[in-house]
């Protein structure tokens, strides 16, 4: 028997593990493996950490390799143990608890260490980074105590933590150097369009700043800017980009600038050490992303396991940023260069911006913002160097997503890398599908791992799915979990809670065996809502599981202040009541008063502590502008009025609000009611949208103005006033029994099909019994203005100031 010749890893992450992975499944009884890991944990998603920040995954959920991988591999594994020196010509290796190793070759994997930007103070309690489990870790227990974090940095890392620190209820901060966040992703335009988006969610941006100090005395409560401004924190993550930890390799005397220099079989300076990862400096270039990193650990394993391999070139890299309700992607060079030309689209009315950089008539570059389903088919033309020159220059950006044909995975070959995050190619997706019987994106992400990072090679795996099982592969009855704490979809959850009788949060969770038992910010108000709508008279409402601005009955604003929307019914007031609004606006020293596009008063930057007095003094109901309910019903003048109209607007618009408001829906209505086809009360983009016309009403359905505008579908034609109540009633009742939690009526009647939506409010038995459910959800609503203001416990839990020690 030979013997096996020792291989030493130096770094136990994503690139390392990768590499011995792959190196055992060529060369199975060649190697001895011996690997050492600075942290205490198995090989783990690092990519996945800002899922765990963000509630959507527990630290157990993003192990790659558990330790029983280590020992059914044979693997030695010292983890809590850092290589502190490697003797090149003994070829051993010794950690910082004193162990030596000897090898034959030696891989270092050992990635980079965050920059942390030398600033006076930054050694207080509360400055860290964010790279590891334990900052992670550190960050969701500062956010049980503390409620200001800063964030310096708006690159991918920066942005992520943002977003988790937003869904642990943190206020948040993004300080960055430049006037544009992810600049080095991001076209001005595209950026733009991104802070807006992230600004909607919450996250305040201080763009041009350059940090000068970290003020407190122990802990940090603030940071210092150069223009003497300060901003307050309790927590300051710095991701300000990364420098490759060399620092064991350059005492070993390694050729460094400032990566690990390797050549094209990742071979380093000295003779049988290799280095691969972040760490590594290939042509001049050092990634930070995973994607290039696995290339490089596949060309490390067949060299290592003597199986012929072309040399690793250079990766062209693409990034999506993991921020749920934003699509952003990146790849390539994207900046405007010499004997660069682009093509760009940029739709205002939908939030959507493409730019594609051409250079000889080849693709070179893209950035896409909105709608990223072109991001896969560009990154492939990139890597392939398609040539374009016979293509219809706007057919470039054409949404060809949908079919396995269209998206080019029928010429892929099979080592054509498909999830770039977890490595996984073509040829292992189609094999899995074949020989497991695959049917789902959920089951290729779990027999694969393909998808189950970033997501944005989801449409590329359905394609698979398509091109290799054909006619029988049905995209939609792919099964959609709630959210990653559960393998169950909100039918089967609505299910159980009707078929069990269950009746709080926690119940459903521990029955239906939550994955992570306290749900995350995904699951929680989903079961919140879909408790309330099976029992609406019997539920408890669990205000906790619902959002900070639902929570509240207000809207929080960057600087902390809320903002107050009362109800306007139809959008028609009177004199006492504006002089009212006015006198209070006065009194509480409101210093913003703005029309609505809704056609109502919102009053800007009110104190927490200040709301329900002014609740009291206003003495109207709440508006709901915060909430998945009823926000607006827009009206025309109509015919009271104006010599075109040939129907009373105003009157059924009063009507419908007074009926439907309070009403808890998946996600937000908006109506309109228009005194004739002019529909000057934008009755086509409503959720539900009335039109007079001659002889009676229409009513329109699914009908958004928002980030993606859709014309509503007509849903039924009446001739009173007394039938647009019943049939809306009908529709919003099926829509809250059918709808997914945070899923407009726009994407609900693509999803279900309006032929169906308009069988069932059509069908008069149908349409009377949902119009009976309807009734009992509205007998029980109560405003909950009214509510804080006759509770002296609600006003102390949610409105009174407490100091914090
Ligand atoms: C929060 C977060 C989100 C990310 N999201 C994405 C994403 O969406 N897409 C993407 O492509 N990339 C993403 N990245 C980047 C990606 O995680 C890294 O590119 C990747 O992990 C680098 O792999 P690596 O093995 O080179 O380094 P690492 O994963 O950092 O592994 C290096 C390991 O070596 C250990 N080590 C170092 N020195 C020694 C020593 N002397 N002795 C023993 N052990 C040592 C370290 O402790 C570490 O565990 C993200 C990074 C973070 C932090
Ligand atoms: N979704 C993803 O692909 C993803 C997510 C997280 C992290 N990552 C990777 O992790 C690594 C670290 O991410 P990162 O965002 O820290 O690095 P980065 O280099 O991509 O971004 C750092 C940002 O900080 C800004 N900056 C630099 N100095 C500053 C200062 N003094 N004040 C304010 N802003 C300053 C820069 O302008 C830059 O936009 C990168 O390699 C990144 O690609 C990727
Ligand atoms: S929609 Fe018709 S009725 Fe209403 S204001 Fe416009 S023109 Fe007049
Ligand atoms: S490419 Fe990120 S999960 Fe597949």
């Amino acid at each position: 028997m030979t013997q096996k010749e020792k291989l030493v890893l130096v770094g136990n992450g994503m690139a390392g593990v990768n590499a011995v992975e792959h190196l055992l499944k060529l060369a199975p009884g060649k190697y001895e493996v011996t690997i050492f890991g600075s942290e205490p944990h198995p090989n783990y998603n690092r990519i996945l950490l800002s899922y765990v920040l963000a509630g959507d995954s527990k630290v157990d959920d993003i192990v790659i390799h558990p330790f029983e991988w280590y020992t059914t591999n044979g693997i030695t594994l010292h983890t809590n143990q850092t290589v502190t020196d490697i003797d090149i010509t003994a070829q051993t290796v010794t950690s910082d608890k004193g162990i030596t190793v000897s090898y034959d070759k030696l891989i270092l994997a050992t990635g980079s260490n965050p920059f942390m930007i030398p600033l006076p103070g930054a050694d207080k309690e509360g400055v860290m980074a964010y790279r590891t489990i334990r900052d992670c870790e550190i960050m969701i227990d500062s956010a049980k105590k503390y409620k200001k974090a800063i964030v310096i940095g708006g690159g991918l890392l920066g942005l992520e933590a943002a977003r988790g620190f937003l869904n642990l209820g943190m206020k948040v901060d993004v300080v960055h150097i430049l006037d544009t966040i992810m600049e080095r992703q991001l076209d001005r335009p595209a950026s733009k369009m991104l802070q807006e988006a992230l600004e909607d969610q919450g996250m305040n941006f201080l763009l041009e700043k350059q940090s000068a100090e970290i003020i407190g005395d122990k802990r940090v409560t603030g940071l210092k800017f150069k223009d003497g401004t300060v901003a307050e924190a309790d927590l300051i993550v710095m991701a300000v980009g990364i420098r490759p930890n060399v620092e064991l390799a350059k005492k070993a005397g390694l050729e460094c600038n400032p990566g690990i220099i390797v050549n094209d079989y990742l071979q380093t300076s000295v003779p049988n050490v290799y280095a691969v990862g972040e760490c590594a400096m290939h042509r001049g270039v050092a990634y930070g992303l995973v994607a290039p990193l696995y290339e490089q650990g596949a060309v490390l394993a067949k060299h290592l396991a003597s199986v012929e391999t072309a040399p690793y070139e250079g990766s062209v890299v693409y990034t999506k940023l993991k921020v749920s309700g934003v699509d952003v992607f990146s790849g390539g060079q994207f900046v405007d260069a010499e004997g660069t030309k682009a093509i760009r689209v940029h739709d205002e009315f939908s939030g959507i911006y493409k730019k594609v950089v051409i250079k000889d008539n080849k693709i070179i570059g893209a950035v896409l913002f909105g709608d990223t389903s072109d991001g896969t088919r560009l990154m492939q033309m990139i890597r392939e160097e398609t040539d374009i020159s016979g293509m219809e220059k706007t057919a470039i950006l054409k949404d060809n997503s949908g079919s396995g044909a269209a998206s080019g995975v029928a010429d892929m070959s099979d080592d054509t890398i498909i999830c770039g995050c977890n490595g996984v190619t073509k040829g292992t997706i189609c094999s899995a599908i074949k020989e497991q019987g695959l049917t789902s994106v959920e089951e290729v992400k779990n027999c694969t791992t393909a998808s189950r990072s970033c997501g944005g090679c989801k449409p590329l795996v359905s394609d698979l799915l398509a091109y290799t099982l054909g006619t029988s592969y049905d995209k939609n009855a792919a099964k959609e979990t709630i959210c990653s704490c559960t393998e169950h979809s909100r039918d089967e959850v609505v299910e159980a809670i009707r078929s069990k009788g269950l009746t709080h949060v926690r119940e459903v969770m521990n029955v239906l065996g939550w994955k992570n038992e306290e749900g995350c910010s995904k699951c929680r108000p989903a079961l919140n809502y879909y408790l309330g709508m099976v029992n609406p008279e019997s539920y408890r409402d669990d205000s906790t599981s619902r959002f900070v601005n639902e929570r509240m009955h207000a809207n929080i604003q960057k600087d902390g202040t809320y903002s107050v929307v009362p109800r306007m019914y139809g959008g028609v007031t009177n004199p006492a009541e504006l002089k009212r609004i006015a006198e209070v606006a006065e009194r509480f020293n409101v210093p913003t008063v703005k029309l609505t596009g809704g056609q109502r008063i919102d009053l800007l930057g009110v104190k927490k502590e200040d709301l329900t007095a002014m609740w009291e003094e206003l003495d109207m109901p709440s508006g709901y502008a915060y909430g998945k309910a009823l926000r607006t019903v827009k009206t025309c003048v109509g015919e009271e009025f104006c010599r075109f109209g040939t129907g009373d607007s105003m009157a059924v618009g009063i009507a419908m609000e007074k009926r439907f408001e309070r009403l808890n829906t998946p996600a937000k209505v908006k109506m309109a009611v228009s005194g004739c086809p002019r529909n000057c009360a934008e009755s086509g983009i409503k959720d539900l949208g009335v039109v007079s016309v001659d002889g009676g009403w229409e009513l329109y359905a699914g009908g958004n103005g928002g980030v993606k505008v859709r014309v509503g579908d007509l849903l039924t034609t009446v001739k009173t006033e007394q039938e647009i109540i019943e049939y809306t009633e009908a529709y919003l009742q099926y829509y809250r029994e059918t709808g997914k939690y945070g899923e407009r009526t726009s994407e609900w009647v693509h999803r279900l099909g309006i032929d169906h939506i308009r069988d069932v409010v059509q069908d008069e038995a149908k349409r009377k019994e949902l119009c009976a459910r309807m009734d009992t959800a509205l007998s029980v609503t109560k405003d909950p203005w009214r509510a804080a203001i006759d509770s002296k416990k609600i006003r102390q839990d949610l409105y009174e100031v407490v100091e914090l020690t």
